[in-house]
Order: C-alpha cells, then sequence, then structure tokens
C-alpha cells in the first residue's frame, strides 16, 4: 500500500470513527451554538522556532477542523474571535500580517470547493468593521453577499470586535431609535420612556444568532477577555490547556460531554 491509499485509509477510518462517536453525543442534547477564542497561536509558533506569522497559519488549519467537526456533528451556529479592537495595539507589522492572512483567508473561505460551500454555511463578519483596512472590509463583504442564500450552518467571525464596544454600539442604536420615535409622535409623555433589555438585544451585532452554549478557550485560560460578555450569562466555559494550533477531535467531544453533563445535572436539581 503506498503513502496516498494509507492516507486514504486513515481519512475513511477516521470519518467512520467520528461518525461513530458523533451518532453517541446525539443520544443527549446537542449545542446549538459553539464560539471559540482561538488562543495561543504565537506560543506555537515559539514553542516549534516558527517564523512570526506561522502560528496564526497552522491556527487557521485548526479552525477549519473545528468547522468541519463541528457542522457534521449538526451545531448550527459557531463564532471565532478572530481579532479584537485590542489586538490593534500591536506591533503595525504584526497587525498588517494579521490582516493580510485575514484577507487571504476570507477569499478562501467563498472557493468553489471550501468548507463553507460545502456544508451549506452563511457567514457574517461581526464586530466594528469600519477599524479594518478597506481591502479586509472589502472582502468581508463579499464574503457576507456569497453566502446570504445558504441556511444550512452559519459561521460569525468576530473581527475587530470587543463585548463593550458591541453594548455601546447597541445602546447607542436604541437610544436613536426611541429618540426618533419620539420626534414621530411628538408627544411628551414618551420623552420618559426608556430602551428596554430587548432593544439592546435586537441591535446587538450578535443578533442573527441564539447566545452561545459553549465558548472554547485554549492554552487554559478562563477569561472571557471582552469577549460576548451579554450572550454568555448562561453559558458553558471550557479551557483546554492546549494553544489553539494543537485542539483537535478530542477537546471539542470533551466540551460537548460537558456541556450535556451539566444540562443533565440542571434538570435534575430542578426535579429534586
Ligand atoms: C478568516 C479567519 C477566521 C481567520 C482566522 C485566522 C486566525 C487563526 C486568527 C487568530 C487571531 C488571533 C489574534 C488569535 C490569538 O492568538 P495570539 O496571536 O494572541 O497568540 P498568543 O495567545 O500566543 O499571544
Amino acid at each position: 500500500m503506498d503513502i496516498k491509499q494509507r492516507t486514504q485509509m486513515y481519512t475513511s477510518l477516521s470519518s467512520f470513527a467520528r461518525k461513530c462517536i458523533f451518532g453517541i453525543l446525539s443520544v443527549a442534547t446537542l449545542p446549538n451554538h459553539i464560539a471559540f477564542i482561538m488562543d495561543g497561536n504565537r506560543r506555537y509558533s515559539k514553542q516549534h522556532n516558527l517564523v512570526d506569522g506561522e502560528g496564526h497559519k497552522v491556527g487557521y488549519s485548526s479552525l477549519m477542523s473545528m468547522l468541519r467537526y463541528c457542522y457534521e456533528l449538526g451545531v448550527k451556529y459557531v463564532t471565532v474571535y478572530a481579532f479584537s479592537i485590542e489586538n490593534f495595539k500591536r506591533s503595525p507589522e504584526e497587525v498588517q500580517s494579521l490582516m493580510d492572512l485575514m484577507e487571504e483567508k476570507i477569499e478562501g473561505l467563498i472557493k468553489e470547493e471550501s468548507l463553507v460551500n460545502q456544508y451549506g454555511v452563511r457567514v457574517y463578519f461581526i464586530g466594528n468593521l469600519k477599524l479594518l483596512n478597506k481591502s479586509v472590509r472589502l472582502a468581508a463583504a463579499r464574503a457576507m453577499d456569497a453566502t446570504a442564500k445558504n441556511s444550512k450552518a452559519v459561521l460569525l467571525i468576530c473581527i475587530a470586535y470587543t463585548s463593550t464596544d458591541e453594548i455601546l454600539h447597541s445602546v447607542e442604536e436604541s437610544c436613536e431609535e426611541k429618540w426618533d420615535e419620539i420626534k414621530v409622535l411628538n408627544d411628551k409623555k414618551h420623552e420618559k420612556d426608556i430602551i428596554s433589555v430587548l432593544d439592546i438585544e435586537r441591535h446587538m451585532y450578535m443578533a442573527v444568532a441564539p447566545d452561545p452554549d459553549i465558548i472554547i478557550r485554549t492554552s487554559g485560560e478562563t477569561r472571557l477577555s471582552n469577549f460576548l460578555l451579554w450572550q454568555s450569562s448562561n453559558c458553558l466555559l471550557c479551557s483546554p490547556s492546549v494553544l489553539w494550533p494543537e485542539i483537535g477531535f478530542r477537546h471539542l467531544v470533551q466540551a460537548i460531554l460537558g456541556f450535556q453533563y451539566n444540562l443533565y445535572y440542571l434538570n435534575k436539581q430542578k426535579q429534586t
């Protein structure tokens, strides 16, 4: 058997094993939305003596594997923290190199043979997109347009994002909307109206998705780092102690088992 045949056999065997494990996991409630904080790409580069930026490229391959597993399993929504507003404070060279990678990979997402097309994924870019340079912003707009008709699954890419910025944006939009209503009604008694939680939720960038069930943050970190603060009040946080480029199938399975155990335990508590 040559290398090609061996690789094919390995791919079919691992795909079969995954299907069996997914079959078992599907017996209990599956998460509908998983979010990832992809921590540890630079540390991976350093640990493996790679040139700067290589860790993020390996990190992108890990992301593609995790997306494949999630969509195979039937998780409809996946969110990733790709670039925070805080990341703009890194050196100009590093920001530029990350933006170049982002642009290249965004273009790749909508290619004919891409995973996005294979699984019918609608892509959203979530964040303060006007902070991005024009070419990345246009690439993001193209990817959103090109996938707008896909409805089997959803990928939300948080870029130029922080949760506090999202909340601020949403409160501003809600106030403006309320103010316009008051002006139209020209009714003094409405001036006392205040915005509601529902107004704020409606104006969130993340309003296109339900709240996440699980947030997985690699490299053993248990901080949320300004990610989905509003949306994570009932969410399970998992922190596998591997760097993002090292994340694998077993970490996803562990997180889902944790979620299912948590749900089982909560239901049991409610019954007693
Ligand atoms: C199109 C698309 C979704 C592309 C995503 C590409 C990708 C893997 C981006 C990760 C970006 C990032 C700043 C990760 C955090 O690791 P870090 O750089 O902070 O590393 P560290 O935690 O070791 O410092």
